[in-house]
This record gives structure tokens, sequence and C-alpha cells, in this order.
């Protein structure tokens, strides 16, 4: 039997009782400020990832999943709240927390694929040329792209350039990858087999990521949990959402996407 238990997002366990969190996201307010606006982009978000998490920012357009993932990043302050990955408090970026992005022009085009890999190793991690090397080419190869690692990015398929930004970003061994929406600007086929070799790669690494997308049967696909956002500000809806791929397997899926959907809608009060 298939059910969307949603547990909530927060607060931290005692500590000594579990392992503490490997990201804590508590009570985080994210605002823009332009010329005439103060945009309020999140709300009092809180939420726990652990050690080999395919967590999933699961919400309507709008409601500030990109903008969390960026403060997650480094790339912006909260307002309110704190960030903590592995008890340190997020102030900036870091090699620690690496971002894959829709776009395709993400990769440098005057580099080749594995220059583009090489980059952030040799740049970041300040790793001797023959090891960024040795390190590159195993993503490379992990992303199956063995034969274009010569090739410069615009003779790339938007698939082929995705794979790029993952690799990179994975070849950088960083305790969270980020991904803001990697597979939305690819066709229907293309975004499935992206979504496999992405779970296949989990299989083998076995890494922690954070998945941003709008999409409800990508969601259930691709993660362990989900977070439930509220449409603009984006608060928590509905807490964590443990997902079972065991039952998304066997056919049931649909019926979680139902469940999830009627979670995300419902009127407070209502199913919450
Ligand atoms: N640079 C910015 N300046 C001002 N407002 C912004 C900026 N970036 C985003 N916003 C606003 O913040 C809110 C959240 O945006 P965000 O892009 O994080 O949402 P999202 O859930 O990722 O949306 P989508 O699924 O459409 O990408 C929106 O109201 C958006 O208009």
């Amino acid at each position: 039997m298939l059910q969307a238990v949603a547990s909530p997002a927060g607060p931290a366990p005692v500590a000594g009782t579990t392992a503490p969190p490997l990201l804590s996201v508590r009570n985080v307010t994210l605002r823009y400020k332009t010329p005439n606006l103060l945009i309020t982009a999140t709300e009092n978000v809180s939420f726990d990832v652990r050690q080999s998490d395919r967590f999933v920012l699961l919400g309507p357009s709008g409601c500030g999943k990109s903008t969390l993932l960026k403060a997650v990043g480094g790339y912006m302050k909260p307002v309110a709240g704190e960030i903590h990955i592995n008890g340190r408090q997020v102030t900036k970026p870091g090699p620690d927390r690496m971002m894959v992005f829709q776009e395709f022009d993400q990769l440098m085009p005057w580099k080749t694929v594995l220059e583009n890999v090489m980059f952030p190793l040799t740049v970041a991690r300040k790793l001797p040329a023959k090891e960024a090397e040795d390190l590159a080419r195993s993503y490379i190869d992990k992303v199956k792209l063995t034969r274009a690692v010569d090739s410069y990015p615009h003779t790339l398929s938007g698939g082929m350039k995705q794979r790029v930004a993952i690799a990179r970003g994975m070849a950088m061994q960083p305790d969270i990858l980020l991904m803001d929406e990697p597979f939305a600007a690819l066709d229907a086929l293309t975004r499935r087999q992206m979504q496999d070799e992405l779970l296949q790669l989990w299989e083998d690494t076995k890494f922690t990521v954070i998945f941003v997308t709008h999409s409800i049967a990508e969601a259930i696909k691709i993660s362990n949990r989900i977070l439930l956002l509220s449409p603009h500000p984006g608060r928590v809806k509905a807490g964590v959402v443990d997902v079972d791929q065991a039952n998304v397997e066997d056919g049931s899926a649909g019926a979680l996407e139902r469940e999830i959907h009627d979670l995300l809608f419902s009127e407070p009060g209502h199913r919450e």
C-alpha cells in the first residue's frame, strides 16, 4: 500500500541520540530587495538533509526553490534563520557545495569537456594537473562521455552538456551536490534517460544531492525524501514525504503522485 506520509521537517535531533544531519536549515526567511519592492521568496523554512539523501525541493513556480538552493550554496544570506553544513554555518560558497544549473551555457565554451571538468579541481581544490586529469577522466567516464572528452561544448547535445556539468560537480566530491532543475530544458525522452543515469550514479557513489523541480513525477522518481513547499512565498507545506523506491517501481507511482498533488494544493487546515 502506497502512502505519502509527511513527517515534520525540523527540529534537529537531540545531540547524542542520532547522528546530526549533514545539512540543517532552520527557520530560514529569504528576501530580495529591488529598488521599489521587498520580495519574500521563502518564509520560516526548516529541513534537514542526511548523508546520501536524494532530497527534493518540490513546489509550484515562484515558491522559492531556487532561492533556497542559492542560500544553501552560500550565494544568498537569510534575513532570518540559519543554515549549517557539517555543523558549520554557511556564510559563503565553498567547494563542499557544488551547483548544477538548468542552463546549457554553464560550461566554458573555450574549454574542452576535460578542461571544463578539470578547471575547479585545479583552481578550487588546487590539485596537481595529473591528479586533476585522472579524477576528471574518471567522472567523465561515469557520465558516459569518454568519447567526447576532447570535444568543445558547442558540439554537444543539451543532455551531453548537462552530463559534463554533473561530472564537473561530482568530480569535486562535494558534501552536497545542488541541482537546480538540471533536466528541465531537455526533451522528455532525454530527461527520463538522465533521471535513470543520475540514479545509476547514485547507486555507484551514494552522493548526497538536493534536487529542485516543480515536476511531481520527477520528484518521485529521483528522491528518497521530498520537501513540499507552498506557493509564493514558499513555506513548508506538509513536512517531508518519504519515498520508498520499491513501492514506486511496482507501478503505483501514480497514486503517490495524486497524494502529493493533494498535499501540495490542499487548503490550510484541510489535509495539513
Ligand atoms: N533576483 C531576483 N530579484 C528579485 N526577485 C527575485 C529574484 N529571483 C527570484 N525572485 C523572486 O523570488 C520568488 C522566488 O523565486 P525562485 O526563482 O526562487 O522560485 P522557484 O520556486 O525556483 O521558481 P521556478 O520553479 O519558476 O524556477 C519569486 O517571486 C521571484 O520572482
